[in-house]
């Protein structure tokens, strides 16, 4: 299936002219390089046919004086294809380069202006492979592809008019071998395709399966599982050699091939020209061996560009497929739709959700029928079982996703009619898991904003406690955060998120508070630098502390992606009913110490 697609694809000119579109913006290098690809074929003949003609007339003649000047002009000759020959080669490499470059920014732009939802559905190795090996097989296209295809195709087409030219008997005579060859560069092109694909998707599996691996060790050691994981390691190790060892062993079959193949036409040529040249005056024989000599030359000139042809147009080939795959990611059009361009300074903060459905897929709906709201300055904290559609309701807010049903407001202003990213800079996020980046602990606070100065996030950090901590990690705010923060607890990476999200001065704060247990000096750290966040500012939080509850002006509570009841703790738990039932479920035990249950 995969083959007979990619098949297609190689006579896709639809395809193959959007890849040109890409380096449009090159035209004149591409019409350059087509240029010099002509300039090849010329020159390719043209020294052969010269030896042919010293042999016939000069040799002859005995003029030594002509034979040093064609020796001479043989050379210039040589140097000028060769400098012509690094040119074009430089010049295809260059613009495959230059694409690369090009379509990675682009695709990259786009990834980046994604729905979230897409990441939901594409693994995210995926669309790493799109980014960089796909566009890399792209580059091929260029390099290796088919520009150097039309300049090998040409050279053969011009050695084959000249062979004829000379002499069409001797041609057909030398290249009677030659279907042979095509037969041979056939079978061998689908065999190497055959292993190439074989090969990329073992590099995939591989790929994927350290990746997974690495970032997933302390499961794998800590389950013991090294053995077993190991094993399975071994076993997509040696699928990757049998691959390549399948497309070696094609390799090493195909060139002796085409080695005896060019001897047997060489033989032909010589067998021919000797019975011939029995029966020839010594000047007509002298004419056949000058005219043998050029031949030799041609065939060998005709078999380097054959050996490497069924090569490139697998080349092109992959590249092809690639392309494919590259343009249905820039064609996606799940992006963030920015309907809107309001933009307003200030907010106050004022949230409603009125009548909110909800489905991350299809119509099944984690969000049904939400409706509340919360006046500027308020904070309200979510609470409900794992599962319940808390983090949903978080997501909604800055458009992470986007609802079906319903409306959002902020402001009484429809969240849709903002700017998206006027929305985002007035909400500022604390999630419980920080991601942080590999880079200093002031990269992953300021998040490489340049504009942000050294003063205003000290500022911000002394602001809510933290500058204390961050100053006692080696380097200060220079340290260095390894990926993921790693070296960092949970509740330290939190921290850093704080300074992060209190540095825009959002009017509205979302915060995910953390549910592992932290010891108590930091746990002390944590609550203030909350306090000092939500003041003044409205706030929605997924609670997981009995005292975060207890502060709120209103409780949510969910239940299967309802509200089932709202309110403040007192009349929530006069009420009697699910909060007063998940509160003794749950929140009772942090009463005699501070661990959080989810
Ligand atoms: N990206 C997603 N794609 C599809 N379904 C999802 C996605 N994220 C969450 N869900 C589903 O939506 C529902 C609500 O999930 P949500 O994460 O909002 O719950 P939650 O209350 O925050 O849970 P928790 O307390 O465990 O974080 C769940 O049934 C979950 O399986």
């Amino acid at each position: 299936m995969a083959e007979a697609s990619a098949k297609k694809k190689i006579f896709d000119f639809a395809l193959l002219r959007r890849v040109f579109q890409i380096a449009a913006p090159y035209k004149k290098k591409i019409y350059l390089s087509i240029f010099l690809a002509i300039l090849l074929a010329i020159f390719s003949p043209i020294r052969p046919y010269l030896i042919q003609l010293t042999v016939n007339k000069y040799i002859k003649n005995g003029l030594l004086q002509m034979i040093v000047d064609i020796t001479i002009i043989q050379m210039v000759l040589l140097l000028i294809e060769t400098g012509i020959r690094f040119y074009f080669s430089f010049i295809t490499a260059w613009l495959g380069q230059s694409v690369v470059k090009d379509l990675r920014v682009k695709v990259y732009d786009k990834i980046l202006g994604l729905n979230l939802s897409q990441f939901d559905k594409t693994p995210i190795g995926t669309l790493t492979t799109r980014t960089i090996n796909d566009i890399e097989s792209i580059n091929d296209i260029f390099s290796d592809g088919l520009i150097p295809i039309i300049g090998d195709l040409l050279s053969i087409l011009s050695i084959l008019i000249v062979m004829f030219w000379v002499d069409w008997k001797l041609a057909l005579i030398s290249l009677s071998p030659f279907p042979f060859i095509i037969v041979a560069t056939y079978f061998f092109k689908e065999s190497v395709n055959k292993s190439f694909i074989m090969v990329r998707n073992a590099v995939a599996a591989l790929n994927a399966f350290v990746q997974e691996h690495l970032t997933g060790m302390a499961i794998v050691q800590a389950f013991a599982a090294e053995e077993r994981e190991f094993t399975k390691f071994k076993k997509i190790n040696r699928e990757h050699r049998n691959a390549n060892i399948k497309a070696i062993f094609a390799y090493s079959v195909f060139f002796p091939v085409v080695e005896i193949i060019l001897a047997v036409s060489t033989g032909l040529l010589v067998w021919w020209a000797a019975t011939q040249a029995m029966n020839l005056s010594a000047d007509q024989a002298l004419a056949l061996t000058g005219k043998m000599i050029s031949f030799i030359l041609y065939l060998n000139l005709l078999f380097r560009p054959l050996r490497v042809i069924a090569d490139k147009f697998n080349v092109l080939q992959m590249g092809m497929v690639a392309s494919e795959r590259v343009f249905k990611v820039l064609d996606n059009q799940d992006y963030i739709k920015t309907q809107g361009n309001y933009a307003p300074a200030q907010t106050k903060g004022k949230v409603d959700f009125d009548k909110v459905w909800f489905s991350y897929v299809d119509d099944k709906y984690v969000l049904k029928n939400i409706d509340f709201n919360i006046q500027p300055g308020e904070t309200v904290a979510l609470v409900g079982h794992t599962g319940s559609g808390k983090t949903s309701i978080i997501s909604l807010l800055n458009r992470l996703y986007s609802i079906q049903k319903g409306e959002i407001k902020i402001d009484d202003v429809n969240i849709n009619d903002y700017s998206v990213e006027a929305l985002r800079s007035k909400i500022g996020i604390v999630l419980q898991d920080v991601f942080l980046f590999s880079g200093s602990v002031m990269d992953n606070i300021t998040l490489r904003n340049k504009d942000i100065p050294y003063q205003k996030v000290e500022e911000a950090a002394r602001l809510i406690g933290v500058h204390d901590f961050i100053m006692q990690l080696p380097g200060g705010y220079d340290y260095n955060v390894m990926e993921r923060g790693s070296t960092l607890s949970m509740g330290q990476r939190q921290l850093i998120s704080f300074i992060r999200a209190l540095l825009y001065e959002p009017s509205i704060l979302v915060l995910d508070e953390a549910t592992s247990s932290i010891d108590t000096e930091s746990e002390q750290l944590i609550q203030h630098a909350i306090d000092t966040l939500i003041t003044g500012r409205t706030a929605i939080v997924i609670a997981h502390r009995l005292s975060t509850i207890r502060k709120a002006d209103k409780i949510i509570v969910l239940d299967k992606g309802e509200i089932k009841e709202m309110g403040t703790h007192d009349e929530l738990l006069n009420l009697g009913g699910f909060y007063a039932k998940l509160h003794s479920l749950q929140f009772e035990k942090q009463k005699a110490a501070p661990v959080q249950i989810r």
